[in-house]
Parts: C-alpha cells; sequence; structure tokens
C-alpha cells in the first residue's frame, strides 16, 4: 500500500496527545507559563508551544511528507519520540476501506496543541484539551482530544486534588462506534433547550444569536474542543459561536468524533466547514453551530 493508514495515524495521535497532556500538566504545576499574547484575547504559553512541537515531530518520525497545520508559529526540534502506530490494528477489518490506503495528497493533519488557552492562564484547567483532528478530500474522519486536568470520567478537579489529574482520552473514526462516552444530561435538564458558548470571546452577535433560538438555558465555559464534548455526551443541545473566532484546527479533531456519533457541526448558514491547508482560509470567519440532534431545526431559527 502506498497510502496512509488512518488506524495507524490515529493509534500515533493518541501516543502523542497524552504524553502532550503530560507537558501541559508538568507546565502548569511548574507555574511559569510565559505567557505571550498574539492578538486580543489570543494569549499563548510555552504549554502550547511545547504540545505542539512534540506532536508535530512525533508525526514527521513516522510520516515526514504528512500535510500539518498546526495553530502555533514555531521551529520543530526533531525528539526521538515514536508513537505507536499499532494501538488500533484490531480495527482493520471493521474500519471503512477508503481509511486504509489514504491518497497521500488529500491528507492533513490539524493541530491544537492546547484549546481553551484563556482559560488554562486564568486556572480554569477543565476546559482545556490538545486536539488532534485528521481530514480527509475536506472531511474529518478521525479525531484524538485528550483532557489533562479531568479525571477519568472527565470531571473537573481543582488544583488541590493534582494527584487526581488522570487525564481523560476520548478518539474517534467515522465508521467505528466510540467507546468512553457518556449521556451526562441530568434529570432536571430532560426536555430542556440547552446552549453552550463561549466564557472569553462573547459578544452581541452571538447574543443575537441565541435570542433566536429562545434556549431554556445558556451555559459559558471554555474551548471548542470541551463545549463540543459537552454537546456528543449530552450536556447541551447546541454549541453556538457565531461569529469570527475559532480555527479549523479548533474544531477539526471534535468534529470527526461529533461526526462518528451522528452529531452535525456546519456554519449558521448550515453550509458545510471545508477543511484546507490554505492558510488564508483556515478561519471559521461565518462561525459554527454543532448539535448532536435536530441541527436543521437549528439552522433554520438562526436563518429565519
Ligand atoms: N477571538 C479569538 N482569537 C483567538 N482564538 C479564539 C478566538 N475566539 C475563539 N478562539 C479559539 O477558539 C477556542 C474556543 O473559543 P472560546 O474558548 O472563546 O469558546 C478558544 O479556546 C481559542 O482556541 P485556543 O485557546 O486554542 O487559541
Ligand atoms: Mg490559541
Ligand atoms: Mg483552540
Ligand atoms: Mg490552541
Amino acid at each position: 500500500m502506498t497510502g496512509y493508514n488512518l488506524l495507524e495515524i490515529v493509534s500515533s495521535c493518541i501516543d502523542l496527545a497524552e504524553q502532550s497532556g503530560k507537558i501541559i500538566r508538568d507546565i502548569f504545576n511548574s507555574g511559569t507559563l510565559d505567557i505571550k499574547m498574539k492578538g486580543e484575547d489570543d494569549p499563548m504559553t510555552v504549554a502550547d508551544l511545547k504540545s505542539q512541537q512534540h506532536i508535530i515531530a512525533g508525526l514527521r518520525n513516522h510520516w515526514p511528507d504528512i500535510k500539518i497545520v498546526g495553530e502555533e508559529d514555531c521551529e520543530v526540534p526533531p525528539t526521538q519520540t515514536f508513537p505507536d502506530r499499532t494501538k488500533l490494528q484490531k480495527y482493520s477489518d471493521s474500519a471503512p476501506k477508503d481509511y486504509l490506503n489514504m491518497n497521500k495528497e488529500d491528507v492533513i493533519v490539524f493541530i491544537d496543541p492546547l484549546d481553551a488557552t484563556k482559560e488554562f492562564t486564568l486556572g480554569r484547567v477543565h476546559c482545556v484539551m490538545t486536539l488532534i483532528g485528521i481530514t480527509y478530500k475536506g472531511v474529518p474522519v478521525g479525531g484524538v482530544i485528550y483532557q489533562p486536568f479531568v479525571d477519568a470520567d472527565g470531571l473537573p478537579v481543582p488544583k488541590e486534588q493534582a494527584s487526581q489529574w488522570v487525564g481523560r482520552l476520548v478518539w474517534g473514526i467515522v465508521g467505528i462506534p466510540v467507546e468512553n462516552l457518556k449521556d451526562k444530561r441530568a434529570p432536571e435538564d430532560k426536555g430542556k433547550v440547552i446552549i453552550v458558548t463561549t466564557a472569553s470571546h462573547f459578544n452581541q452577535d452571538i447574543e443575537n444569536s441565541i435570542q433566536k433560538i429562545q434556549p431554556d438555558k445558556v451555559l459559558r465555559t471554555g474551548g471548542a474542543g470541551y463545549k463540543t464534548l459537552m454537546v456528543i455526551e449530552n450536556l447541551a443541545d447546541v454549541y453556538l459561536f457565531s461569529t469570527v473566532g475559532t480555527k479549523l484546527w479548533d474544531i477539526a479533531a471534535p468534529h470527526a468524533i461529533l461526526s462518528a456519533v451522528g452529531g452535525t457541526l456546519t456554519q449558521p448558514s448550515g453550509k458545510p466547514v471545508n477543511y484546507t491547508d490554505n492558510l488564508s482560509l483556515v478561519e471559521n470567519k461565518n462561525g459554527i453551530v454543532v448539535t448532536i440532534g435536530d441541527h436543521q431545526k437549528y439552522i433554520n431559527l438562526l436563518n429565519k
């Protein structure tokens, strides 16, 4: 076979995301985040950088030419990390055949080495995640997310109990059932419409969109990965961010896992997102809408 095997790439990304989680935890515990501002409300820390360097170097050791779009602009020193490519071999018979021999030109790996950096710098670390998404022909087909600052169920753990930060991994491939997910909806929230949106990048556009849906509840927290996972686990019906701000690396990995469980992510117009490595097109300029069901109903409300 001459193409890329998605099972091998996702297997490696699982290793690299877990290792990055440890890098991120160690830097947080050191207390030296070395915060730099890339723009307004757009911080970057040394943890973002080290995490991205680790992931890219590990991928390059197996796939020197694979297309990679990472959030941070940084050099990547070589490493001796050769991630395990074999973890998902048992899915070789059940995985979609197309994904076992993917045309190299059509594959892009999107890396968000640390999602929810703003919250990370404020110590609100429960929503921090490492996100690695793989797209094929412009569509997310595999995703790995790792939460460094939670317990095994993904529940927040305060920093006073840091020893319980065992971390949580979720990976998904479209066409293979996703493990390690729960329906977390509280009994008192059954039947309600719950929107989750940004904690730190809120604006009037988002407020106006929320009003169109008339939800029973609005939750606000950090991270595109964290909010998408809330929709996947039924803690919210809609993740709504109807404005500029997120980029393709924020959504590629969670989108793949969402698709694997039957959910939908589009622009607020209902148009699909096009995943490309053209760096002038990586911004989700019009925003994003994420649902686990009734997607068209919410798109209709937003566009009425
Ligand atoms: N205005 C913005 N500038 C830079 N990044 C943004 C902006 N809005 C959203 N993002 C990215 O999208 C994620 C989700 O947004 P929010 O946390 O506000 O809901 C953020 O954590 C951030 O990713 P990152 O932390 O990886 O830079
Ligand atoms: Mg950032
Ligand atoms: Mg991000
Ligand atoms: Mg980031």
